[in-house]
């Protein structure tokens, strides 16, 4: 015998009880347990809660929230759910549409578990109003209609019939106006209208009725009424305005976590002597009160009962079935009350309509089991790159974005510093305070002036040349800040230098001292220290030259024994900009894609959009998919616009293949989309994500060896610099770029493994926590 309970969710369940086979033919069969009898029986209710506990917070701290609810709600019956605002109604339609879990318990929806294979929740059979408004602010009502219709799996014929139908039924405004336009009300209504879309088996709606006006109030529950006529269509509907309500067929009155009550309006009516149902919860929920202090000790059902309460005779009170709401009945959906003359529930001749239900979530089963539909990535997609094209001046900031960080670093980085200020005192032939035009010397093989010959080497843009009357003077410059370094010569340093060059091995200590120029540098920049020393060595090799050349000798005695040739890769003067160019490259792009994607996804549920397409049946591999496909166009853009401005316009230097260079900066570039969706999946809040996008860029920077060698580093650093997005790609890419190598260098090749490891990596998690993520 096939155990019901063992079947799994969506299976075509064939109860075994005696009764007439399919063939007619009677066959004698054992009666159901009543364990069968129970899993049956809230498989054949549109929704059956059973001891749901859910609380927010640690679990030292919970917010208790469901405290051990049961509800039923029968088929083809309309199911007011009515409470004081905070009582846990949204959280408990959320539990029902599969968006969070309850902590204990079990749900069931349309016979299947929410979120599990073949239940069709989420998905098609569930029509979702959530309390926000949830709708994209920048598509037209039209937009908006389509989306979700694709996603149902709508044609757009049909959407489009649709369309007309709700446009008229809730008098909305023009179908191109935009969401965003509307007035709260109207947007309500659309929102309503996108439940309505598909005409859903099951249409949950948090609200529905707030922000309209009476008529349209009143309308919208005709319509409730009329669409669950049939038997076939089921609603639950929360609302602030209790009264409205009566139009329902059962009302389940919460409290504080709790169904005080689950019965037909005029049932409570009748029962508790009231003329409004207002009337009732307040009776009701002061009842609880009372009782629950009574009660506080005794570990007894949560819900309320009448013969507690004393307000209906005993023999009025029907205990339902495992349900825990003592004394009051609730609506059983027609066909699931049948019971055969032996008190069995008989179910051997399923109704047309269970049939029909099963049969559905048969087939969303074997809809489960494909990846996705070409209506939902449609949907999806066109949502993304509508949303794009909506805020064009957005785009162009994304596009504009990384060419103005290529031609900043351009610029900015890399060149040589101009105008630096030396004091210089020039004692030789009472200088002093002398201008450097008045500083003459002659040309040729002479030997008069040489500190003028030799300042006048020194003429480059990069020295601004100050003169001071001695060298203390020059110091306090110095030290003011008012130049970088100080330059003295001594009064006979013309004969010192030539008795030094004509003495050689026997010129004195003297000699030596005073043929030497002295310098007193301001090292506290880095940079500029050194380029001032490179300049002033520069310079004297020059001078030297110079002097040698004019007077008929070898110039190359000036230079030191050690002969730099021509260098294997890169040139003898080398560029800073080089160095840092294909770092700055890959962390443009990588950085850029973290911005598009970590906040993408928070936007998306922060509005309630999330929450309501996965209701919807979206799953999140398809979210993810969605926007990996757009943001790979912008991305590919913006690699585009960072290679053109880099390479072809700065004339940074690229001796390898183009073609490699452009597929590791695409890569990295997915690579950082795919950081940013993890990002985005684990931040609750858009703060929180730009907080760790920010968080994460210097130190991915500064150990990425973008900026400085790794081998600068500490071993241990190395090790976990390594193990960074962006550094094999960026060895990979310097050493394509500087050195021209090819892909069958392992330099290379790391680069693109690595980053390819990581896409994977982040992508995985996204998927995870976006999956498991649930309240
Ligand atoms: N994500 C959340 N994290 C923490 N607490 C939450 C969260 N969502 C809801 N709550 C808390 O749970 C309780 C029930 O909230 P819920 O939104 O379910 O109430 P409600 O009955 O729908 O209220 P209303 O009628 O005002 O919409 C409230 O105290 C609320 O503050």
């Amino acid at each position: 015998m096939a155990l019901l309970e063992g079947s799994t969710m969506g299976e075509r369940v064939e109860p075994t009880v005696p009764g007439p086979d399919l063939v007619g033919v009677n066959v004698e069969r054992p009666p159901l347990t009543h364990q069968q009898s129970t899993i049956w029986n809230k498989r054949q209710q549109a929704v059956c809660v059973r001891h749901a506990f859910k609380h927010y917070g640690s679990k030292k701290k919970p917010n208790h929230v469901l405290s051990n609810l049961n509800m039923t709600v029968a088929k083809g019956t309309i199911y007011g759910l009515l409470g004081a605002s905070g009582c846990g109604k949204t959280t408990l339609l959320s539990c029902i549409v599969g968006r969070r879990r309850l902590n204990t318990g079990e749900i069931w929806v349309l016979g299947g578990k929410p979120g599990t294979r073949g239940s069709g929740v989420p998905g098609k059979r569930v029509g979702y109003m959530p309390q926000e408004i949830a709708l994209y602010g920048e598509f037209t009502i039209k937009e908006t209609m389509m989306y979700f219709g694709w996603i149902f799996g709508m044609d757009s014929k049909e959407i489009y019939e649709r369309l007309q139908f709700l446009l008229n039924f809730l008098d909305l405004p023009s179908q191109n106006r935009m969401v965003k336009n509307l007035s709260g009300g109207q947007q309500r209504r659309v929102s309503f209208a996108v439940a309505l879309m598909h005409d859903p088996e099951l249409l949950i709606l948090d609200e529905p009725t707030v922000g309209v006006d009476p008529l349209l109030r009143q309308s919208i529950w005709n319509h409730l009424v009329q669409i669950t006529k049939d038997g076939n269509k089921t609603v639950i509907i929360t609302t602030h305005y209790i009264e409205e309500a009566r139009q329902a067929h059962t009302i389940g009155l919460m409290r504080s976590g709790k169904l005080l009550a689950e019965e037909s309006p005029h049932v409570l009516l009748s029962m508790y002597g009231c003329t409004s149902l207002e009337e009732v919860f307040l009776k009701l929920s002061r009842k609880q009160v009372q009782v629950g202090a009574a009660q506080s000790d005794q570990n007894i059902s949560n819900n309320i009962s009448l013969a507690n309460l004393n307000w209906a005779k005993k023999d009025s009170i029907s205990v339902t079935e495992e349900s825990g709401v003592v004394g009051l009945n609730f609506h059983q959906s027609k066909e699931v009350l049948v019971t055969d003359s032996n008190g069995h529930l008989d179910m051997s001749k399923p109704t047309s309509s269970s049939k029909r239900n099963l049969q559905e979530a048969c087939d969303d089963c074997g809809s489960c089991s494909e990846w996705t539909t070409t209506g939902k990535i449609k949907a999806l997609l066109q949502k993304n790159f509508l949303r794009m094209w909506r805020n064009v001046g957005v785009m162009l900031f994304i596009f504009a974005l990384p060419v103005m960080q290529v031609i900043l670093f351009c610029l900015a980085i890399g060149g040589d510093p101009k105008g630096l200020k030396l004091a210089i005192v020039n004692h030789e032939k009472n200088y002093t305070n002398l201008t450097y035009q008045e500083c003459n010397f002659e040309k040729g093989c002479k030997f008069g002036n040489l500190s003028c010959r030799y300042l006048d080497t020194l003429n480059t843009s990069t020295i601004i040349k100050q003169y001071y009357p001695d060298p203390d003077a020059a110091r306090l410059a110095v030290r003011k800040g008012e130049a970088w370094g100080a330059l003295y010569f001594t009064e006979n340093y013309t004969d010192a230098l030539v008795a030094r060059m004509a003495l050689g091995k026997d010129a004195d200590e003297e000699t030596l001292e005073q043929s030497e120029v002295r310098v007193w540098l301001d090292m506290s920049n880095q940079q500029i220290g050194i380029i001032l020393q490179r300049d002033l060595q520069l310079a004297y090799q020059n001078f030297t030259k110079d002097i040698l050349r004019d007077c008929e000798h070898n110039e190359d005695l000036a230079e030191i024994p050690i002969s730099f040739k021509a260098p294997i890769y890169g040139s003898n003067q080398p560029s800073f900009t080089d160095f840092v160019a294909p770092g700055v490259i890959l962390t443009i792009v990588f950085f850029l894609a973290v911005a598009l994607t970590s906040s993408a996804l928070i936007i998306e549920r922060m509005e309630g959009l999330l929450d309501r397409s996965w209701v919807a049946g979206v799953t999140p591999g398809e979210i993810l998919f969605s926007h990996v496909v757009t943001q790979f166009v912008v991305m590919c853009g913006q690699t585009t616009l960072v290679l053109i401005f880099m390479i072809l316009v700065f004339q940074v230097e690229c001796r390898g293949d183009i073609f490699l260079v452009i597929v590791i900066t695409i890569l990295q570039g997915l690579c950082g989309m795919c950081f940013g969706f993890v990002i985005s999946a684990i931040c609750e809040l858009e703060r929180n994500a730009i907080q760790l996008a920010l968080g994460s860029f210097y130190p991915t920077l500064l150990l990425s060896g973008v900026i400085w060698p790794i081998e600068g580093m500490p071993t241990v650093l190395r090790y976990i610099s390594t193990f960074l997005p962006l550094t094999l790609a960026t060895t990979s890419l310097r050493a394509m770029m500087t050195r021209g190598w090819s892909l069958v260098e392992p330099d290379v090749y790391y680069g693109f493994i690595s980053t390819m490891v990581w896409i994977v990596l982040f992508l995985t998690i996204s998927l995870i926590v976006l999956k498991f993520k649930r309240g």
